[in-house]
């Protein structure tokens, strides 16, 4: 057993108030919502060679949100699941439809073959040695896309968990951890929600208190990131100061430990993201997105994962308010949401 199952299973995994869960439930479909995130902390060490794609050493806390997308899950052909919005792309034998937030941007690539939900099905076909029937995933998609909130890994992980339960295939709690990590570093996580540490690529977990909820703002740039050029520019500019990469630490600082239930006044100088200069040189505008934040109210303005979306820590509901209303009018931002943390 890999050390991320055995640490995964500490989590109090039967307990499905946090994560990807089911909603509802008809003899021929499930809704089931599944969480987005913002990185509290996040350290990048080197390359690790001993993965099938290399990518960065991390340490890093998941904060689950409130934010996330709501799937409908259902086998093909079962009547009225195919009215409005675009025509359903078939991909084989299973179709995806994602619907997007106004605001949001366009989804007609998301129902292409490249959607990470088309990958989920296969991979649960193939895991589980259940043929199940040609499946139609309709996603409400609340996530912006590529904004360092994870709404990919989320709709994989809101599969695993609705198909687990519409075909009855079995897979325990554990099962539906490997499948995860498989899709993406980040989906383990989401399915099982609140707060947790993650380490060697952020899926090996370990669970952290939720207790304390953080309110949230979030700045939606107008155009994504792309993680790879997020994680590549970090490289480059590594390799230009000619300082020795860094050797990451087991645990997370004592600081961050102590302060992590605190008032958001006192935890807002822990947050920490290596990434983010990295991102902020790629759209140096988001800096003043960061500021415009900070002087509207928030305790803390900070590139939430590969970014671009700025997350604003605030004290409070009202705070938030007040911070929510100011970047509604800054030209640098195309949307702004209003979340909690963790997910509840
Ligand atoms: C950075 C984080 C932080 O939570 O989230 P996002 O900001 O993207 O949401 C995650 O680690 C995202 O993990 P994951 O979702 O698996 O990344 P992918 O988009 O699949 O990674 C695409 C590519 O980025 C690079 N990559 C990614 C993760 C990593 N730890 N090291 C890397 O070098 C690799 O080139 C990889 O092939
Ligand atoms: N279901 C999906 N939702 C969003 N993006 C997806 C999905 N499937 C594949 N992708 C691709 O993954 C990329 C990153 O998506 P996303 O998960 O939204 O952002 P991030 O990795 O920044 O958290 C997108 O640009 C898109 O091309």
């Amino acid at each position: 057993m890999s050390q991320h199952l055995m640490k995964s299973k500490q989590n109090n995994c039967t307990d499905k108030v946090r994560g990807a869960r089911i909603v509802a439930q008809e003899p021929d479909s499930v809704s089931v919502f599944s969480p987005g995130k913002v990185n509290l902390y996040l350290r990048v060490g080197s390359v690790l060679a001993d993965s099938d794609a290399p990518r960065h050493q991390l340490l890093t806390v998941f904060q689950c949100l409130s934010l996330g997308e709501t799937l409908t899950i259902q086998p093909l052909g079962i009547s009225g699941t195919q009215s409005g919005g675009n025509t359903i792309q078939d991909e084989g034998i299973d179709a995806v439809k994602t619907r997007l937030e106004s605001g949001l941007g366009s989804e007609e690539h998301l129902d292409g073959p490249g959607n990470l939900v088309y990958k989920t099905l296969r991979l649960l076909r193939e895991t589980s040695g259940v043929d199940f029937p040609p499946t139609q995933v309709l996603v409400d998609k609340k996530i912006p896309i590529a904004g360092g909130l994870a709404g990919g890994s989320a709709d994989a992980a809101g599969t695993i968990v609705g198909v687990n339960r519409l075909y009855q295939l079995g897979l325990s709690q554990e099962r539906q951890l490997e499948v995860a990590a498989r899709l993406g570093a980040d989906v383990p996580a989401l399915l099982l929600g609140g707060n947790s540490v993650g380490t060697r690529f952020g899926d090996i977990l370990e669970p952290l208190p939720n207790g304390t909820k953080r309110f949230w703002i979030l700045a939606i740039a107008s155009a994504g990131l792309s993680t790879p050029q997020v994680f590549g520019e970090l490289d480059r500019q590594r390799a230009l100061s000619g300082a020795k990469l860094p050797v990451l630490p087991d645990s997370l600082p004592k600081e961050f430990l102590m302060n992590f239930e605190a008032p958001a006044r006192v935890f807002a100088a822990e947050l920490y993201n290596e990434l983010e200069a990295a991102a902020l040189r790629l759209r140096p505008e988001l800096q003043a997105v960061k500021t415009a934040a900070v002087q509207a109210g928030a305790l803390a303005a900070i590139i939430s994962g590969s970014g671009p979306t700025v997350a604003c820590l605030c004290a409070d509901a009202l705070a938030a308010a007040q911070v929510y209303a100011e970047l509604q009018d800054n030209p640098l931002v195309k949307t702004v949401i209003k979340t909690t943390g963790p997910d509840y």
